[in-house]
Order: structure tokens, then sequence, then C-alpha cells
């Protein structure tokens, strides 16, 4: 088999936020909220110019606070501050009683950047004082080991700096695209934003397998793991498509011709997938508001 030619790695700038002047508000330290936090801060910006609101702050985020991130600061009369950001992590579900309350941070030249499924630009512009500019994203949970991809699109009062600062986040945890039609993030949620839970739900299904075809459990689990994560590697340098890197491990009339007749078959991946996928669009529309 011909060795994969590696793609060449040009590193972008590695601390674009080094200059950014602050505030940034975290509205949700969850899971996502922390990899980013932890992406901004290893792209140069400085804890102490982050606010993180959270009713439920994880340990993780308290040690921030040590380095000088402020971890829910007492509200009062000198509260109000014009963030440069603020980067909305909550559930969908909290954004009715999470989002208005923001205001408070909003002032001319502000940013907001959302990454909450199905919640949309028309009912963030309801819901935060009128003109406010406002990103919607979605990026992924690889976002943790900066491996993660966005897509972003901006509503009107976006400008070319303020779109240049979105980018300039979002790329701390990953990749970024950008999009003109909002409503192709419904479908981008289902593939990249649903999509880690698809790979890993392979690795469960693969152990099982392989556990019916008589391995060791853990053995199993080792095999399943590795090739998932190897085969994500492999693609990740290589410069060849996804389809030949398949067609590199089926020999004709070989073991993977027999397993893939049965996943490229009638009832198989494709099927399945479609359905999935278009199962997490429509949750992703029933989300809207
Ligand atoms: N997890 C993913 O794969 C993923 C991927 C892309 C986008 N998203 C979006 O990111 C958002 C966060 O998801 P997550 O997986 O990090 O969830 P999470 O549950 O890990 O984090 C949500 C955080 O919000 C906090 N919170 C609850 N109410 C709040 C309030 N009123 N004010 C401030 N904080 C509040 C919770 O304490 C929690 O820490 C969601 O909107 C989700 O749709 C998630
Ligand atoms: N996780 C969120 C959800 O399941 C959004 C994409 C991935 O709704």
């Amino acid at each position: 088999m011909k060795k994969p030619a590696k793609k060449s790695s040009k590193k972008p700038a590695t601390k674009p936020l080094a200059s950014f002047t602050g505030p940034l508000v975290l509205l949700g330290a969850g899971k996502m909220g922390q990899a980013m936090l932890d992406g901004w801060l290893g792209r140069g910006l400085k804890a102490q110019k982050v606010i993180a609101l959270d009713p439920n702050p994880s340990k993780d985020i308290k040690a921030t606070a040590k380095r000088g991130v402020k971890v829910n600061p007492k509200a009062g009369p000198r509260a109000k501050a014009d963030a440069q950001a603020i980067v909305v992590a909550v559930k969908p579900q909290m954004a009715p009683d999470a989002v208005p309350p923001l205001g408070l941070y909003v002032g001319k030249s502000t940013l907001v950047v959302s990454i909450m499924a199905g919640r949309t630009i028309a009912f963030l512009e309801k819901a935060l004082p009128p003109g406010t500019a406002i990103v919607r994203a979605m990026p992924n949970t690889p976002a943790a080991v900066g491996r993660g991809i966005s897509v972003a699109v901006a509503n009107k009062q976006v400008t070319t700096k303020q779109r240049k600062l979105a980018s300039d986040l979002l790329s701390a945890i990953g990749k970024v695209e950008w999009v003109g039609d909002e409503g192709l993030i419904d479908a981008v949620t289902a593939v990249s934003g649903s999509g880690p839970a698809y790979v890993f739900l392979l690795v469960e299904a693969m152990t099982k397998a392989g556990i019916a075809a008589g391995l060791p459990p853990e053995l199993a689990y080792r095999l399943a793991r590795e090739t998932v994560a190897g085969s994500g590697e492999l693609l990740h340098q290589s410069t060849l498509d996804a389809a030949t890197l398949r067609k590199n491990v089926t020999s004709p009339g070989g073991t993977t011709a027999a397993a893939l007749n049965v996943l490229m078959g009638p009832a198989g991946f494709d099927k399945l997938l479609g359905e999935a996928i278009a199962a997490a669009t429509k949750r992703s529309q029933e989300l809207a508001g």
C-alpha cells in the first residue's frame, strides 16, 4: 500500500487573543464553555479579562478563578460593564431565563457569540438590546483537544472587526467555517455538532461485536478504540480522501469486502446515518425560538 503523503501543517498565529481588551463574559461554563475558555487562555487571553457566569461552577472553573477569571462576580450598581464579547454556552432550554439578563453587559461594540443548538439569531435579537451584534455558531466536543470544527453565521450588525474576533475565539478550539445562510445550521448541528457521538457509538458497537465474535471484552474495547482513533488520525494527516482510504483497506474478495457488503447494503450506514441526521436536524429546528 502506498504511504499517504502528509499534509503541510501551517500553524496559525499562536496568541491572537493576547491583545483582547475585554471583558469577555462566558455564560455557562459546562463542557463546551470550559473547553472554549481553556482554548482562549491557551491563545493568550488574559484570565483577568474573563467573567464566567454559572450558578453551578465546576471544580475546573473554580480553579481558573485562582488564575484570575472572575467567577460569578457580585452583582450591584457597579456590575454594569460593556463587554467586548459575550459567549452564550448554556443549554437552549435555559436561554429564555439566562439570556435577557446579559443586557447588563451589552454596549455599543459588544459582540455576542451563541453556541446554543437550535436557538436562532431572531430569538437572540429579541432577548438582547436592539442592534446587538450576534454570531450564531455550532462547535463540537473535539474542541476540548483543540480539534473541533465550528460553523458560524453573523447578523447584519456584526462588523468586519467583530467577525475577526469571532473567528479568533472559535479558532482557539479548532477549525472555523462561515456560512451566509442560517438555515444551514440545523444540518451542521446534525452532522458535526452531534457527529462525535456517532463516532463514539461506533467504538461501542465495534466493542460489542468484537465480544460477540469471541474477543475478551477489554481487548475488544482497546481494538475498537485504537482503530477509530488511529483511522481518524490517518484521515487527518493524509491527503487521500475517505473513500480512497477505505478502498486501501479492502482486498477484492477479502474480509473487509465481506463486512462492507453488509455496511454498504440497503440497511447499512447510508440509510441509518441518513435517518439519524434527519432526526437531529428536525430536533435542532424544534429547539429554535
Ligand atoms: N456538548 C456538545 O457536544 C455541544 C456541541 C455544540 C454546541 N453545544 C451547545 O453548547 C451549549 C452547552 O452545552 P454543554 O454540553 O457545555 O452543556 P453543559 O450542561 O455541560 O453546560 C451548561 C452549563 O450552563 C450552566 N447554566 C445553567 N443555567 C445557567 C444560567 N442561568 N446561567 C449561566 N449558566 C447556567 C450549567 O450549570 C452548566 O455548567 C448548549 O447550548 C449546546 O447546545 C454543545
Ligand atoms: N450536543 C448538543 C445536543 O445534543 C448540540 C450538538 C451536540 O443538542
